[in-house]
């Protein structure tokens, strides 16, 4: 959308020169702040009649006195760079934003046009350029730095410049003249031919404005000693591509252009003393002037009737000046009017068509748009998809061109034709069973029915070869027709399995005789089998049909499995459309579709039919076959097991005999009840030898011995008394728990009771380790003990390991004692409140049952050994406990301790009564160890002194 944008009218007022006549010197503007005032010394001068007086104009009366007011009014001793921050840097941003800019500098001639917009020190295009310059720079080492935008700008710099010369455009550049103007549909009046140079450095676009101030036209004159005889305009093309990564992606495109005209100086002529071609340069140069005037008025004026620029009559085309500027002027550009006046007295007039201009120029209006196009492109997302897809597609390239080599190398069908025509035929060099081997080998799959073994015998055995209608794939599926039966169907039982539509479970049966050379099929129940496209009759007089093959005939079973039989290599031989053609003439077509099917086929008048005598002994056969599978199943399940129990499974059936006889099983348990009944123990001096293999292991609850019983009863009894123990232990756990809650020692929740720390052995349940809860909120979640603790607290020596080193001096009941002193000074360290005073109820019987219970666990392989033992040899299990319960050794323990968890004894080392001090670090507060007898004592005390009481009170 547009945006209406008033022209920006500046006023630079120079210097008085300080050379000349008094009169040069005198001043006839005021600036201030934006106001200028402007004297009429003429007038003045008649009013006042004091001559010499204009250079104060205070005072004086406001007939001789013009005020105009502009947006920037730049004094007389305004230096340069404050034209540049106001006007330049307006021109800057806008340019930046994507706006045509332009900046006229109009003036008298020497009122100093060319020296603020060319000037050497810094003139107004210099600044705009190194502004751009500067802007450009910062952008592209930013996106050179880390923290570099997503969004790629690139820049584009171009630039021209022409001067218009008598009325004809020159090429400052190139140096050529005249360029046609002509008008283009949507861009205006061009200069044909204008060069404009791609510049890619500052110094490169400084060079071409000073080499084409050099070319610009220029004489001396009365006011000025190089005067500008042309209007100059340099033009830069500032565009920035963007190239955006975010948000929608695409590119962006912003384009200025920015016209920095230097205009000629208008001139009396009597003044300058033009003559000759200085006149024609003057005549030429106020005509365009002129012209411009038109312009300007014809602006303001269409501004003031509220018509838009476009629409009211403006005299563009009266010059050729206005003609190229049209836009800059009333179109689509930020537009500055700068006016260069000279304050010198003689200079009045001058001045004042200046002023007059420049405030006519106030009412123009230009419409202005952001030059910015964008274009939809893709973003970094779809780039790496269309990378992929590119990859994706060389890819397949490259396999479509290896395939295409292939293909090249491969012969053709013609060549192949020309190659097998050169190689001898196989038939003349190869026997009958080379022959056959030979075309097996060709085969993809030769089926030879599991069960039976190929017999070796020379004479030929017919094959069952595939037809299919793809070439790739017949012929390459051989069933022999080993001889005996040979059953067909879809069930995996069959000799030949044959999946598909209308397959029976049991579909056919093929019998071969090698001695006669009798070949032939029959049908179970009503199974659809095809010969030569004649369907095998299912039923004739009650009795199934059977059907003699030969070689070559074609055989279909159900719908889909055509067959050919091979028995002597015939030369010729049906193909699989051959079949097809022969099956469809014959029925074959219409089956499946209620047509030619049940007993009144199409081959009961076949000449193949056998006589209907030979029809039971073939199905007879196929039943009996049947059952011997069965059998067969039966035995090999029953070996399957057997092996199983061996270890065998899986072995060659020669392995599995040798293995046996080797084999000397493990005793177990239930071998030795076997044993044991098969030969009782009276008489077993021998029986220790080899065990005979039986697959027929019985079941020893089946076959019990009384003393095995008994020995198997001890046990249990044992065990569970056992268990009834630790039952009563965990009891005793859940008290000491409690007790310790009630003295304000937190404890754990019951799963974690008992568990060891990790790596102190696994399994192991010695003693109640402490252990840290990290779900508990405090810091102590210490709970139970450790019976080396206690013995440790005894003794007062509390030694602390070094962490993590293993001391294999210490028992591994000192060793856990040390992890949990660590654990406790852990603990302390992170205590809120430092040393507490903790006391702790320890119970002696716990102690003494929980070491128990722990050493048998520990000892559990070891007993359960044992009673193996006790089991495979009940005679000597008396002498055995004796011998053991002598010795040292676990086994020995963990019976001993069976025994005193039995019948416990009335108390271990437990120390009788103690209070003592821990010397762990945080524990400094009394420990009082309060035994279960202690208890029953105080229990006692209590009871007695209660009697004692009652008795003196006379309660009874
Ligand atoms: N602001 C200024 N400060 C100092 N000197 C100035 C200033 N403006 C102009 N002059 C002096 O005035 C002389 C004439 O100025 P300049 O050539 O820029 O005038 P001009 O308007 O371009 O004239 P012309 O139209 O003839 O080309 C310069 O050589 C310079 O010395």
């Amino acid at each position: 959308m547009p945006a209406q944008h008033a022209v920006k009218v500046c006023v630079r007022v120079r210097p008085l020169s300080p050379s000349g006549p008094r009169k040069t010197r005198s001043c006839i503007l005021t600036p201030n702040g934006t106001t200028l005032t402007l004297t009429d010394p003429t007038a003045a001068m008649a009013s006042s009649a004091i001559l010499g007086q204009y250079a104060n104009v205070e005072g004086k009366s406001e007939a001789y006195q013009r005020q105009y007011c502009y947006d920037h009014v730049y004094h007389p001793d305004c230096p340069q760079s404050t034209v540049n921050e106001t006007i330049g840097v307006s021109v800057l941003k806008n340019s930046w934003d994507g706006r045509n800019t332009c900046v006229f500098a109009y003036g008298q001639t020497g009122s100093g046009k060319t020296w603020t917009m060319l000037g050497d020190e810094g003139g107004l295009v210099k600044f705009i350029l190194d502004g751009l310059w500067r802007a450009k720079e910062d952008v592209e080492v930013e996106q050179k730095s880390e923290a570099a935008p997503m969004d790629l700008t690139t820049f584009n710099f171009g630039c021209s410049y022409i001067e218009i010369y008598n009325g004809q455009v020159k090429d400052l550049i190139t140096n050529t003249s005249p360029l046609k103007v002509r008008e283009h549909p949507t861009l205006g009046a061009y200069a044909e031919g204008l060069s404009i140079v791609r510049v890619q450095s500052y110094n490169d676009v400084i060079s071409l404005m000073r080499s084409g101030n050099a070319a610009r036209s220029t004489r001396s004159t009365k006011a000025n000693k190089r005067s500008s005889r042309s209007h100059a305009v340099f033009t830069i093309i500032f565009e920035q591509i963007t190239v955006r990564d975010s948000g929608e992606g695409g590119e962006v495109r912003r384009r200025s252009k920015i016209n920095l005209v230097d205009l000629a100086g208008s001139e009396r002529v009597k003044n300058t003393g033009a003559t000759g071609g200085g006149l024609l340069e003057a005549n030429h140069i106020n005509k365009s002037l002129s012209a411009l005037g038109d312009v300007i008025k014809s602006l303001a004026k269409a501004k003031t009737s509220n018509q838009t620029a476009l629409g009211a009559f403006v005299p563009y085309r009266n010059s050729v000046l206005t003609y190229l500027l049209k836009e800059s002027l009333g179109g689509n550009s930020v537009t500055f009017m700068l006016a260069c006046v000279n304050p010198a007295v003689e200079s009045f007039e001058e001045t004042l068509s200046t002023l007059k201009y420049a405030d006519s120029a106030k009412k123009m209006v230009t419409s202005v748009t952001v030059n910015e196009s964008v274009k939809k492109g893709k973003t970094s997302g779809d780039v790496a998809k269309l990378m992929m897809e590119v990859e994706r597609l060389q890819q397949e390239k490259e396999e479509m061109l290896q395939i295409m080599q292939e293909v090249i190398a491969t012969p053709s069908r013609h060549q192949q034709q020309q190659q097998h025509e050169q190689l001898p035929p196989p038939q003349q060099q190869e026997s009958h069973h080379e022959k056959i081997a030979h075309q097996q080998q060709q085969y993809v799959s030769i089926q030879t029915p599991a069960r039976k073994a190929r017999p070796n015998t020379d004479l030929p055995i017919p094959v069952l070869v595939n037809l299919n209608p793809d070439p790739m794939f017949t012929e390459k599926i051989r069933y022999e027709l080993i001889p005996g039966v040979t059953t067909v169907g879809s069930h995996e039982t069959n000799d030949v399995v044959l999946e598909g539509e209308s397959v029976q479970d049991r579909h056919a049966v093929v019998s071969y005789e090698p001695q006669t050379g009798l070949l032939m099929i029959a049908n179970f129940g009503s199974a659809a089998t095809w010969i030569n496209g004649d369907k095998v009759p299912v039923k004739q007089n009650g009795e199934t049909c059977t059907v003699t093959l030969k070689d070559g005939f074609r055989i279909g079973f159900g719908k889909q499995h055509i067959f050919r039989i091979e028995l002597n290599g015939e030369e010729i031989k049906a193909d699989y459309e051959f079949a097809m053609r022969e099956m469809e003439l014959k029925g074959w077509g219409a089956f499946g579709k209620g047509e030619a099917e049940g007993p009144d086929a199409s081959m009961m008048n076949s000449s193949v039919i056998n006589d209907v005598g030979t029809v039971l002994d073939v199905v007879k056969l196929a039943e009996e076959e049947e059952v011997f599978q069965e059998q067969q199943r039966q035995r090999q399940q029953l070996m399957q097991q057997q092996q199983q129990q061996q270890g065998m499974e899986g072995l060659p059936e020669e392995f599995e005999e040798m293995f046996r006889e080797m084999e000397v099983p493990s005793p177990t348990v239930e071998d030795h009840l076997q044993q044991q009944q098969q030969h009782p123990p009276e008489t077993s001096d021998d029986s220790s030898d080899t065990v005979p293999y039986t697959s027929n292991l019985q079941s020893p609850k089946d076959h019990p011995k009384p003393v095995a019983d008994d020995i198997l009863n001890t046990i249990n009894s044992k065990l569970a008394d056992f268990d009834e123990q630790l039952a009563r232990v965990n009891e005793e756990e859940k008290r000491v728990r409690t007790d310790l809650l009630k003295v304000g020692v937190n404890t754990p929740q019951q799963q974690n009771l008992g568990r060891p720390p990790s790596g102190s052995g696994s399994g192991s349940r010695s003693g109640l380790l402490p252990h840290q809860n990290p779900e508990h909120d405090s810091p102590f979640s210490i709970y139970g003990y450790n019976p080396a603790a206690v013995a440790r607290a005894q003794g007062g020596s509390g030694i602390i390991g070094t962490p993590g080193a293993r001391d294999t001096s210490r028992s591994e009941s000192e060793l856990e004692f040390m992890e949990y002193e660590r654990a406790v000074q852990q603990q302390q360290r992170v205590s809120p409140t430092g040393s507490e005073a903790v006391t702790v109820v320890l119970n002696a019987d716990g102690v003494r049952e929980e070491l128990n219970r722990s050493f048998v666990d520990k000892n559990r392989a070891a007993i359960d050994s044992l009673r193996r033992e006790i089991r495979n040899s009940p005679d000597s299990f008396d002498n055995m406990i004796d011998e053991i319960m002598g010795s040292d050794s676990p086994v020995a323990k963990a019976m001993e301790m069976e025994s005193i968890m039995k019948s416990p004894p009335a108390m271990m080392d437990a120390p009788k009564e103690n209070t003592f001090e821990t010397s762990t670090p945080g524990f400094n507060a009394p420990v009082v160890i309060k035994t279960a007898e202690m208890k029953r004592e105080e229990a006692r005390k209590r009871m007695r002194e209660r009697q004692k009481m009652r008795a003196s009170s006379g309660v009874k």
